[in-house]
């Protein structure tokens, strides 16, 4: 095992609704835990990576329920901190037969909204190899955004591998446009660029995935992947570029997560040493077993679970 994953984000509680119908008529919930970051750590976990998580949580069911779901996980949270008085964010999730669920976020103020450069300061990052960044965390606060430049700065200084996932959460900033440049800005920081060709859309102008590659590299990333959901995803690096098509599955339940699960594939493979083409591989494998499960990140699977689900499954045209 080599050295670990640095992530930072916010976990949240999250109910899931058993029935189907507007969040406020359904009348059961299960209880589990979300959060991008959080998902693509257990999934890096699941895979046999040492992987850390910055964030802070209130004291309170929720927080609690976050850390023992962490140190079940394998994650290391000896830099979770806990708020005196702010509390853990937690979000409700509709339940879906078809299209993307409804979601509600009660996270405004959070405990991790509070995470700030002084938080940073304080991480030892020769322990680590890699850091993967989403446009969340730079999302929740002005104080968050500025850890997240300072996590850039010190892992750049201490020569560590970056990635970023743009990840869009309109409802988490003031308006579009600074959505958009700030989060361009922070992906032209990063050694590898994985958003989604919808994305792409509203960050480059573009769904083309050859446009969008060719725009996060002229911004300064060095590589970039693009997912183009069950197609697969299109990559291009300094040496190459390549299309790697997606696996087929039976049905889709849900596809929150499926991104996570796409980035912990990509990154554990690198992690590896594994060559782009198989880490984009492995990263459309999880992306898809991800669509078969209802909660955020239970479907993660383990590296048997992912070697007979790529060895199952036919992949399509692409
Ligand atoms: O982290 C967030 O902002 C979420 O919305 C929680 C979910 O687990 C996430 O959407 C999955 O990517």
């Amino acid at each position: 095992m080599g050295k670990g994953l640095l992530l930072v984000g916010e976990p949240m509680g999250l109910l899931i609704a058993k029935q189907e119908g507007a969040l406020e008529t359904v009348k059961d919930y299960s209880l589990a835990v979300a959060g991008a970051e959080f998902n693509v750590a257990t999934g890096i976990s699941r895979l046999n990576h040492k992987v850390s998580y910055l964030t802070k949580l209130g004291d309170d069911p929720f927080g609690k329920l976050i850390e023992s779901t962490l140190r079940g996980n394998g994650i290391d949270s000896s830099l979770v901190s806990y708020s005196k008085k702010e509390r853990t964010g937690f979000m409700l999730k509709g339940k879906v037969s078809k299209g993307d669920p409804q979601i509600f976020y009660f996270r405004a103020g959070s405990a991790a909204s509070t995470l700030s450069e002084s938080d940073v300061e304080q991480i030892d990052f020769t322990r680590f190899s890699h850091i993967h960044l989403t446009g969340i965390a730079p999302a929740l606060s002005e104080t968050t955004l500025k850890a997240v430049y300072r996590m850039i700065e010190l892992g750049r200084k201490a020569g560590l591998f970056i990635s970023f996932d743009p990840n869009l959460r309109p409802q988490l900033w003031k308006s579009q446009e600074l959505m958009v440049k700030t989060l361009n800005n922070l992906a032209s920081k990063a050694d590898l660029v994985m958003p989604g060709d919808g994305e792409g859309d509203i960050l480059c102008g573009s769904s083309e995935p050859e446009k969008i590659a060719a725009f996060y590299q002229k911004l300064g990333a060095s590589s970039v992947i693009v997912k183009c959901g069950p197609q697969g995803a299109y990559y291009a690096t300094p040496e190459k570029t390549g299309k790697v098509a997606g696996f087929i599955i039976d049905k889709v339940v849900d596809t929150v997560g499926a991104g996570d699960g796409f980035a912990a594939g990509v990154l554990s493979a690198l992690m590896e040493g594994l060559d782009f083409d198989k880490a984009v591989e492995r990263g459309c494998a999880i992306g898809a077993i991800q669509c078969t499960f209802a909660g955020d990140n239970e479907g993660l699977p383990t590296k048997a679970q992912l070697e007979q689900f790529m060895a199952s499954h036919k992949r399509r045209d692409f």
